[in-house]
């Protein structure tokens, strides 16, 4: 059975405006999987239904064996973390190691954990020489890792990122790679919501497309960006390196590498 499953999940919000319809998703456990589409197309819906913000109003969604619907937030939110896509929306505490300890703090660790797993999330998101400097202090960009660490020290199974490159840099952009490496060589999975097409096609091999509130295509990022009627339905495009490789009368064609070996055929 897999870690993560939404079966036939449907989400209306109370002003009557149905968002998600009829999705179907399962994960396991060490998987780097990203979702795509449009604006609108109901992705962060999708991920609020994951991780028990909200409750599929039609439907299941089950963490590890256990439907959603019969826990708290907070419960199915230790098995799956959310990084919200504004981190001015999560942020709240006055320095950053209070703000990575605040949730570990919450489960009654000693102390000496907590500062070890603060470190540990620190050193990993490039925080370690700022933890004590005001959030606020930092750049968005950077405010955007201070959130993550504060997911990765609760440990959660699950670690799901909304919009993780938005604003951020090309340096940023290869850390947060390193880091969803590394978290899925953990055994964690990491689900990630995105915009950019260069970002998934270089750290995901299983894409998933949303639009109209419903999945359009779960498949390899091959599949995904050589399937014409899918990306036009979705309205979205591909990446750099296949739109070069189509106008040069290429197909299938994924990396730099890939590129190359063709054209020096
Ligand atoms: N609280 C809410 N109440 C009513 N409608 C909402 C609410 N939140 C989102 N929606 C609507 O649900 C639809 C899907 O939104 P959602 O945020 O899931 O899409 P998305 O694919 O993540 O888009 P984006 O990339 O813009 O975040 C949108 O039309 C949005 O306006």
């Amino acid at each position: 059975m897999s870690f993560l499953e939404l079966r036939n999940a449907h989400y209306t919000y109370e002003n009557g405006y149905q968002a998600v319809k009829d999705v179907n998703m399962s994960f396991d456990l060490g998987e780097k999987v990203a979702i795509i589409g449009q604006n609108g197309a109901g992705k962060t819906t999708t991920v609020k239904l994951m991780n028990g913000l909200l409750k599929a109003t039609k439907g299941e969604v089950l963490v590890d064996g256990q439907s959603t619907s019969s826990q708290t937030t907070a419960q199915v939110a230790k098995k799956v973390g959310y990084v919200f896509q504004n981190p001015d929306d999560q942020i709240f505490q006055s320095s950053i190691y209070k703000e990575i300890s605040f949730g570990l703090k919450r489960l009654g660790l000693e102390e000496s954990e907590i500062t070890q797993r603060v470190r540990e999330a620190a050193k990993l998101c490039g925080l370690l020489e700022h933890l004590e400097e005001h959030p606020y202090n930092l750049p968005y960009s950077k405010r955007k890792f201070v959130t993550l660490a504060a997911v990765i020290a609760m440990n959660p199974q699950v670690i799901v990122l909304d919009e993780p490159t938005a604003g951020q840099d090309r340096l940023s952009i290869e850390r947060l790679g390193v880091i969803i490496d590394e978290l899925a060589k953990q055994g964690k999975l990491v689900i990630t919501i995105t915009h950019d097409m260069e970002f998934v096609v270089n750290k995901f091999e299983r894409v998933i497309v949303m639009s109209n509130k419903q999945v359009q295509l779960d498949s390899h990022a091959r599949e995904v960006f050589w399937n014409e009627e899918v990306l036009k339905i979705s309205d979205l495009k591909q990446p750099y390196i296949c739109q070069l490789a189509n106008q040069l009368g290429l197909r299938d064609v994924l990396t730099i590498d890939e590129l190359l070996e063709e054209v020096n055929q």
